[in-house]
């Protein structure tokens, strides 16, 4: 048994990615949600501006799909200045670092995503390029190695990563600015969709917006990409009308429910529940249990549910909450993870 992971997977690949170019804000007023960062980023950008001076460097950490790229590309736009797109992983060697900051232009912004990820030696030729512009690149070997200092053009880096926890102490410090990117609520994903929509010249009645937004687990990308599957059902058989209904049928068929889960996320709940009576079990014999490997179930499937509240990773095993057991249209015995809440919450709403 295998899961169909592209629907609510957080990261693009293919020819998402060229979608998803046509549908990225080009402005920082355009940008929505994130207000405070918005906020904080749109100071930083002023100021730069009116001292006619490049920017301080900027991380912005956050899952993925939430917007990291998109605002990079943002900040090169609203300095009028051009942008590289680099990654940490294609950072293998400080040689392929030395490459892009020598032949970057004056006040240009480099874009490393995933920064969390570059080696070792690329990233300390960057603390030294970060502080002082300059780097040194060593020219031979053993005891005749010289290093020989090279001018960097001043820059701006913008680094993005989804394991800021991940980044040294000494490379996390020389960045200014930390952006801290937020999961988007229904109402902000409400307004991408409407948003995309336009652009992609279909009609999105609210209450249908409402719909896609409540199953997008928080993330821009995913109700982009719930969007289209909704505008090839309606096209295929509802005259290409979509209504809530029509958007309902159309994530119902995909498997995606009402909260945003996917057939691993349930199946994930449904085994935890049903086979192991709620947990506690170890993650590899839950991983069994649904015919998956145990990196699967442990990176795509349980960050979500953990932030649903429907799964909690305790030393003994991962254990379903009561939440979960009435996701699933069951009753939670007496002492699941977290009943009592659920029984405290019963009760005030009782006394209401
Ligand atoms: N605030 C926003 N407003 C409108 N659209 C957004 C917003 N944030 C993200 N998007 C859309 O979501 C898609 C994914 O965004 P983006 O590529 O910037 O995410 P990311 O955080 O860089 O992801 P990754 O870490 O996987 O590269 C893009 O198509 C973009 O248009």
């Amino acid at each position: 048994m295998s899961f169909d992971r592209d629907l609510v997977a957080p990261d693009a690949e293919g020819d998402e990615r060229l979608i998803e170019a046509a549908l990225r804000p080009k402005r920082l007023d355009e940008f929505i949600g994130q207000a405070r960062v918005r906020e904080q980023l749109s100071l930083v950008l002023q100021s730069a501006l009116r001292r006619n001076r490049p920017p301080d460097h900027v991380l912005m950490s956050g899952g993925p799909g939430l917007g990291k790229t998109t605002l990079s590309m943002i900040i090169a736009t609203e300095l009028s200045v051009p942008l590289r797109i680099t990654s940490g992983p294609a950072l293998e060697r400080a040689g392929d670092l030395a490459a892009i900051l020598s032949t970057l232009s004056e006040g240009e912004v480099l874009f490393i995503d995933e920064i969390h990820r570059m080696a070792r030696p690329a990233e300390e030729m960057l603390y030294l390029a970060m502080e002082d512009f300059r780097v040194d690149i060593v020219v031979g070997k053993g005891p005749g190695a010289t290093a020989i200092p090279l001018e960097v053009a001043p820059f701006t880096l913008v680094g993005a990563t989804t394991r800021a926890g991940l980044l040294p102490a000494p490379l996390r410090d020389r960045f200014g600015f930390v952006a801290h990117m937020e999961f988007y609520d229904v109402a902000e994903l409400e307004q991408v969709l409407h948003r995309s929509s336009r652009l992609l010249g279909l009609q999105l009645p609210g209450d249908a917006a409402h719909e896609i937004a409540g199953r997008s687990r928080g993330t821009p990308r995913i109700a982009n990409r719930l969007l289209r599957r909704v505008r090839d059902f309606a096209e295929v058989r509802a005259g290409g009308v979509v209504t809530r209904d029509v958007a309902s049928a159309a994530l119902n068929l995909y498997e995606v429910d009402a909260e945003g889960l996917d057939r691993l996320d349930r199946a994930v709940l449904g085994a935890l529940l049903r086979k192991f009576g709620g947990g506690p079990v170890g993650l590899s014999t839950l991983a069994v249990a649904v015919g998956e490997e145990p990196e699967t179930v442990e990176v795509v499937a349980e960050p979500f549910l953990v932030r649903q509240g429907l799964l909690a990773r305790t030393p003994r095993g991962r254990v379903a909450t009561a939440a979960a057991w009435v996701h699933l249209g069951l009753t939670p015995p007496p002492d699941a993870f977290g009943a009592s809440m659920l029984v405290d919450l019963e009760d005030d709403l009782g006394q209401v």
